[in-house]
Formats: C-alpha cells, sequence, structure tokens
C-alpha cells in the first residue's frame, strides 16, 4: 500500500492510525504465540501425560506470550506511540491468551468446578470486549485497561502458569495417581487455586467497574485511563 493509501486509509478509519508501530507488532505477535501454545497443549494432552515435553514447551510458551503483556504497552509509551488501535488489541491479545487456556484446562478438568470458573471469566471477557467495541461504534474513545483489570491479569497469568507447568511430573510416579496430589505437590495446587479464584474475583470486580464508567458515569468521565 502506497503512503497516499496509507494515510487516506487512516483518515477513514482512525483506529488504523499506527497499526504498524513496534508496539503493535509485539502485540501481532503474542497473537500468534497464543495460536501455537493452542495446539500443543491440546496435543500435549490432560496435564501433559500424552505427551511430557510438549507439555513443558506450551507451559514456557505460555509464560512468555502472558510475560511480554508488558512489552507492547512500554514501547508504545516510551516511543510515544500509544495508538486506538494498541489500546484495543492489548487486552484482546490477554484475553485470547486467558480465555484459551481456561477452556483447554477446562477440558482436561485440571481443576474443580472448572466450567463454572470458565464460563464466569468468558462472560466478563467478552462481554467487556463486546462494550469496548460498542462504544468506538457508538463514536466514544478506545477503554484503555485501568488497574483492576490490569490486577486480574497479573493473577490470572500466574495462577494458569502455574497449572500449565506439569509439577506433578516432578514429585514422583504416583503424584498424581487417580488425580488425587499428595506432599508439597498438594500444597502447590492450592496455592494455584486459590490464585485463580482471587483473579476471578478481580475479573468480575474490573468488569463491573467498567460497566460503571459506561453506563452510570457521563461520557468522557470513564475510570479508564489512557494507560496502556
Ligand atoms: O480488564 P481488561 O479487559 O481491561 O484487560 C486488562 C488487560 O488484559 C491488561 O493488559
Amino acid at each position: 500500500m502506497s503512503d497516499k493509501n496509507n494515510a487516506s486509509q487512516q483518515a477513514k478509519n482512525p483506529l488504523l492510525v499506527g497499526w504498524n508501530t513496534p508496539a503493535n507488532l509485539v502485540t501481532y505477535a503474542r497473537i500468534v504465540l497464543v495460536l501455537v501454545y493452542i495446539v500443543l497443549t491440546v496435543m500435549a494432552g490432560p496435564e501433559g501425560r500424552n505427551d511430557l515435553i510438549l507439555r513443558w514447551v506450551a507451559a514456557v510458551l505460555f509464560i512468555v506470550a502472558a510475560s511480554t503483556d508488558k512489552i507492547d504497552g512500554y514501547l508504545a509509551r516510551s516511543r510515544n506511540e500509544v495508538t486506538e488501535l494498541g489500546k484495543l488489541m492489548d487486552p484482546i491479545a490477554d484475553k485470547l491468551l486467558m480465555c484459551s487456556a481456561l477452556i483447554v484446562l477446562s477440558a482436561f478438568s485440571e481443576f474443580p468446578l472448572a466450567w463454572l470458573i470458565t464460563v464466569l471469566f468468558l462472560v466478563r471477557e467478552i462481554g467487556i470486549t463486546v462494550m469496548r467495541f460498542f462504544v468506538i461504534d457508538t463514536g466514544g474513545k478506545v477503554i484503555a485497561a485501568a488497574w483492576p483489570g490490569k490486577l486480574k491479569t497479573v493473577f490470572q497469568s500466574v495462577a494458569l502458569s502455574f497449572y500449565m507447568v506439569p509439577m506433578w511430573s516432578l514429585a514422583g510416579a504416583d503424584a498424581g495417581a487417580n488425580g488425587v496430589y499428595t506432599g508439597w505437590v498438594r500444597w502447590y495446587y492450592l496455592l494455584a487455586y486459590a490464585l485463580l479464584v482471587v483473579a476471578l474475583v478481580l475479573c468480575l470486580y474490573s468488569g463491573y467497574e467498567y460497566l460503571k464508567g459506561v453506563f452510570v458515569k457521563p461520557a468522557g468521565s470513564s475510570d479508564a485511563k489512557d494507560a496502556r
């Protein structure tokens, strides 16, 4: 696309402004990483019992994808290239990673009340994403991630990283027999579960705050700051 075409496209759709900044390229790369992560996790099977090596690789990919969350935001701010597209895509990349991990781990029944917890996460994450598009569609500005949402993502990342790492494999052959863990592995998975529940509480709370910002406060006074 020529510079002239590019400029006229961007004038028509302000969301396209800065679509190819380094920060946004990192966000796209994170989305591709999510796809690879899903394939490897499914191939590895429940708790990685079909292929332990693949599960370790998937766990490392998950941790890399989750921990690069800050890189795109940092690049955008430090290069003074914070874009509307970036503010929209950054939470979407996080949600794709977290929701796909939740769905796969639930399908594998890797934590108690898995589908109930996952559905609650999904309803909030999809609902807020739809609301973000609705606000843009009705002429509003992109609702950037606010601190409760960012904190939620940190807890989600840590809890799901704990689950992704097949720690049972380091604890002796029968540590996970019949799905019942003993010794320190039991504590490890209890901690993972506690972190996941905290993430769920933060998820619902931050969703409520976003809803309040859009539907209760006057337009333009949302809590959501432009702090990608
Ligand atoms: O809570 P959200 O929807 O704003 O998402 C938060 C982002 O994942 C933080 O990077």
